[in-house]
């Protein structure tokens, strides 16, 4: 959500963000309705400081025994009370649509971010990491992770319908050894590792952004205010909703693990094959609140880009950076970088990371703010990254150290959480 002053005093700049991020909001109509708003308040406001001056009158009136005059003011108090009933229930309706307004309005993107409609015009900066070629017909990782009974889809999707999925033995050990390795390298660096809900109420959907416009993409539980998140994002921001932090607590800076859930909506026959696309997944998360400050917010926005680059570094997987273009980012991004992993069966990158800044776009939807050395009370900056998301991730790691024998070589990084294991092999 953008301050309210600030689209008034900057009207064209919020349309142009509109524009390029394909968001059909009428700013215009914005603006006519916080219009009405305004004046509607000023009326309310003046009634309601007539009234406090006609109790004066009143009793003064009262008290020099004039009952005449008295009458008087206490008939135009009842007017000016009806006024106000009548009034106020349309002012708080319209309030409440400027705020439902207020939250489809999107945030400016950086000068930095490509111009551009969907992914296709996401700008790579980045590559790194040598593509294998393989002396033999190298497989997909379905076939793969079927030949070395690492999968089951068939059963699950009997339990739970399409795009469910079985991870067996190594993989289902692959999973909690990178849950594990993301969770420990981050911890080393001073982040905390946290392990949040995985269901959350409304307010923390509408905090990260996710609600209103995302609704579709997230499974609700019936009769209850509480949904799946599709990420640990949604539990964090809404764990702050409401609160004042000192400036020293800040930054604050978590790792953070959850099973995530998605309906997926829209993409029905895209990545069906194996495990890229599902509904339910596991993810570790990098989670920022700093203070208020754009150099501060592309500080860390820097950092949590280079954490996932060194932990695919360590898994020894080729992969690229995109920058994400604005009809791709989003509404809350003010910027944010794709990293892609090589995926060689479909002989290109496919997505596994998305790293993003969103000043305090968040943070005035959850109402997230802090103390500033002066004594300001401000509005904070939040930033998150994916550290690791599996099964995903499993995808270009089986396919890149698949060998000639069909076995996976597992990368030195991961043996340690792998209880030593060196290579998954056909039984
Ligand atoms: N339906 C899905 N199936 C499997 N993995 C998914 C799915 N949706 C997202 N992911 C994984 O989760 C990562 C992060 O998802 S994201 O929506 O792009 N971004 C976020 O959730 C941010 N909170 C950063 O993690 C993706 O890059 C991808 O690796």
């Amino acid at each position: 959500m953008l301050d309210l002053t600030f689209i008034r005093t900057n009207t064209d700049a919020v349309k142009e963000a509109a524009r390029l991020k394909n968001n059909p909001i009428d700013i215009n109509a914005l603006l006519e309705l916080d219009r009405r708003v305004v004046s509607l308040q000023q009326e309310v406001e003046e009634a309601r400081a007539q009234q406090n001056a006609l109790s004066k009158k009143i009793q003064q009136a009262a008290k020099e025994k004039n009952v005449e005059l008295r009458n008087q003011y206490i008939a135009q108090g009842k007017q000016l009370s009806e006024a106000i009933k009548e009034k106020e229930p349309l002012l708080a309706q319209l309030q409440e649509e400027r705020y439902q307004q207020l939250l489809l309005v999107p945030n400016i993107p950086d000068p930095s971010t490509p111009v551009g409609k969907d992914e296709d015009d996401n700008v790579p900066i980045k590559y790194w990491g040598e593509k294998p070629t393989f002396e033999f017909p190298a497989l997909d990782h379905y076939d793969l992770m079927q030949k070395l009974e690492m999968v089951d889809i068939e059963r699950a999707v009997k339990v739970a319908g399409s795009r469910s999925y079985s991870l067996k033995g190594a993989a289902a050990r692959l999973e909690l050894a990178l849950m594990n390795f993301a969770f420990d390298r981050l911890s080393r660096k001073g982040y905390t590792p946290i392990i949040v809900p995985s269901m959350a109420r409304d307010f923390a959907f509408v905090g990260n952004g996710q609600f209103p416009k995302g609704r579709d993409q997230v499974y609700e539980i019936e009769g209850q205010d509480l949904f799946l998140v599709g990420t640990a994002e949604v539990s964090i921001t809404g764990m702050y909703k409401d609160e004042i932090l000192k400036a020293e607590e800040l930054p604050l800076t978590y790792v953070g693990y959850s099973p995530c859930f998605r309906q997926e909506a829209g993409t029905y026959g895209k990545d069906t094959r194996g495990v890229f696309r599902i509904h339910q997944f596991n993810k570790v998360e990098q989670y920022i609140i700093c203070e208020a400050d754009t150099a501060v917010s592309v500080q860390w926005f820097e950092e949590l880009e280079r954490n996932a680059e060194e932990l695919i570094q360590a898994l020894e997987l080729p992969y690229r950076i995109v920058n994400v273009c604005t009809g791709d980012m989003g509404d809350g991004k003010v910027g944010m970088h794709d990293i892609e992993c090589w995926v060689p069966s479909e002989n290109r990158y496919r997505e596994t990371h998305s790293c993003s800044y969103f000043h305090d776009w968040q943070a005035r939807r959850a109402n997230i703010r802090y103390r500033d050395a002066e004594g300001k009370v401000r509005f904070v900056h939040t930033l998150n990254n994916t550290a690791i998301a599996s099964p995903r991730i499993l995808i270009p790691l089986i396919e890149n150290h698949q060998q000639p024998d069909g076995s996976v070589r597992i990368p030195e990084a991961l043996r340690p959480y792998m209880g030593g294991q060196d290579y998954i092999r056909p039984r």
